[in-house]
């Protein structure tokens, strides 16, 4: 018998849960899809099966992880494609938060589990949904390899004076209090084709990538490792995100507490999902956002110019920390598509040898491709990342080895 060659890999995050299945003889994509809003009464799956071109959608209260994962099998199923097929390798899972303690993408037994479900309170809007989607594919395929693929390990090469908070290191380490990083899968997978699109090596360039989704988060990578990102102990820190702060003095935090009246836990939900853009304007999608400015809103310019400030803070950052820099690449749903946020946040720098080409940032699609002029002496690129290819890739390179 041959051995079998799909993965289906889960990207469970707070309320969705998107998917896909390849085939990894040649990364071929046979089907993809989201369940969106998930708990919300007007949940929505859509699905599309590549190998017939069929799409379905289904809109209607999908309650949680666990029975969203059982629509997607079923709606696999539907196209010969179901969790129970001989075919299928492993499943590979994003999982957010893997501490120090996983440096690799691991098969998951119950000690990893023990301690994805430990890492819970640093990562509390995504480590329970990763956990649900392991614990659902078990349950469907007990005997196939699950595999976690953990944002956190391509960040675990920082050095120590990037990696520890200015606090005292005897608390820090016994609380577990260190910059972990996330979006570690896409920043590894993004510097990497950056690397190949400029015809080089990784180990040859250095590179800042800005992941800009609904969480964003850079990173200064050096010959392939990274060396500085800007999340932290948890996926607040850094940027401005869709409805995260980012940055802010911790002191903020004592204020409200104190003079504020608020909770704990009414701090968190106020950071963590009431800030950002959302919390700046009303708005968290950028596209929504650039229609509001366009029409001369100004409580949406505002947001967009936070946003784009601080964007412009991390890149002066890095490029200090790398010392040499040969490109800053945008990624992720922002990163991306919005090509005024691209210009914007490389406006003024050309002192930098950063520069933006109004045509070349014009042009829209999924291919990677240089933005800089022609002469620029830094490149500057948009790479889409494709976390799931990333996962698959690990995933079946691991359990390959065992086939
Ligand atoms: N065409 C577009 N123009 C501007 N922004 C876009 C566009 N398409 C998507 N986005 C932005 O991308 C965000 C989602 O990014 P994505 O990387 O898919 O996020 P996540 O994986 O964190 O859910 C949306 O909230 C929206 O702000
Ligand atoms: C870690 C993190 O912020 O992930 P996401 O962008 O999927 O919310
Ligand atoms: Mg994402």
């Amino acid at each position: 018998m041959t051995s079998p060659t799909r993965v289906l890999v889960l990207n469970s995050g707070s309320s969705s849960l998107k998917y896909q299945l390849l085939d990894m003889r040649d990364s071929s994509r046979l089907a993809v899809g989201l369940v969106e809003r998930i708990g919300e009464q007007t949940s929505r799956l859509q699905h599309t099966c590549l190998m017939s071109g069929d799409s379905r959608e289904h809109t209607g209260p999908i309650a949680d992880h666990d029975a969203a994962l059982k629509a997607v099998a079923e709606e696999l199923g539907r196209d010969g494609l179901g969790l129970d097929s001989p075919d299928l390798a492993a499943i590979g899972h994003r999982v957010v938060h893997g501490g120090l303690f996983f440096t690799e993408p691991t098969v998951v037994d119950d000690e990893v589990l023990t301690e994805i479900e430990r890492l819970i309170p640093v990562a509390p809007l995504h480590n329970p949904a990763n956990l649900t989607g392991i614990r659902t594919a078990q349950a469907l395929r007990p005997d196939l390899p699950q595999v976690a693929v953990f944002d956190t390990a391509f960040h675990t090469t920082m050095p120590e004076a990037a990696a520890r908070y200015a606090i005292d290191p005897k608390i820090a380490d016994r609380h577990r209090i260190r910059r972990y990083g996330f979006h570690g899968t896409s920043h590894a997978y993004v510097s990497r084709e950056t690397a190949r699109l400029l015809g080089k090596d990784p180990a040859e360039v250095n590179v800042i990538v800005l992941h800009l989704g609904n969480g964003a988060s850079a990173s200064a990578v050096e010959k392939g490792r990274c060396v500085d990102t800007s999340m932290g102990l948890t996926p607040l820190e850094g940027l401005v995100m869709g409805t995260r702060s980012g940055d802010l003095d911790p002191a903020v935090i004592f204020h409200l507490a104190r003079v504020g009246g608020m909770s704990m836990d009414e701090i968190d939900t106020l950071l963590n999902k009431r800030s950002g853009l959302f919390g700046l304007c009303g708005d968290n999608d950028m596209r929504e956002i650039r229609r509001r400015v366009d029409e001369g809103d100004e409580e949406a310019a505002l947001a967009f110019d936070i946003y784009i400030h601080r964007i412009k803070k991390y890149i002066g950052a890095y490029y200090a920390v790398l010392g040499t820099v040969d490109a800053v690449v945008f990624t992720a749903g922002v990163g991306e598509n919005a090509a005024p946020v691209r210009e914007a946040a490389i406006a003024g720098l050309t002192g930098l040898g950063l520069a933006v080409d109004p045509e070349r940032n014009a042009v829209r699609g999924g291919e990677p491709r240089l933005i800089s002029p022609e002469s620029a002496r830094v490149a500057v690129a948009v790479v889409p990342t494709d976390e799931e290819l990333e996962i698959a890739t690990q995933t079946y390179a691991l359990v390959g080895k065992s086939n």
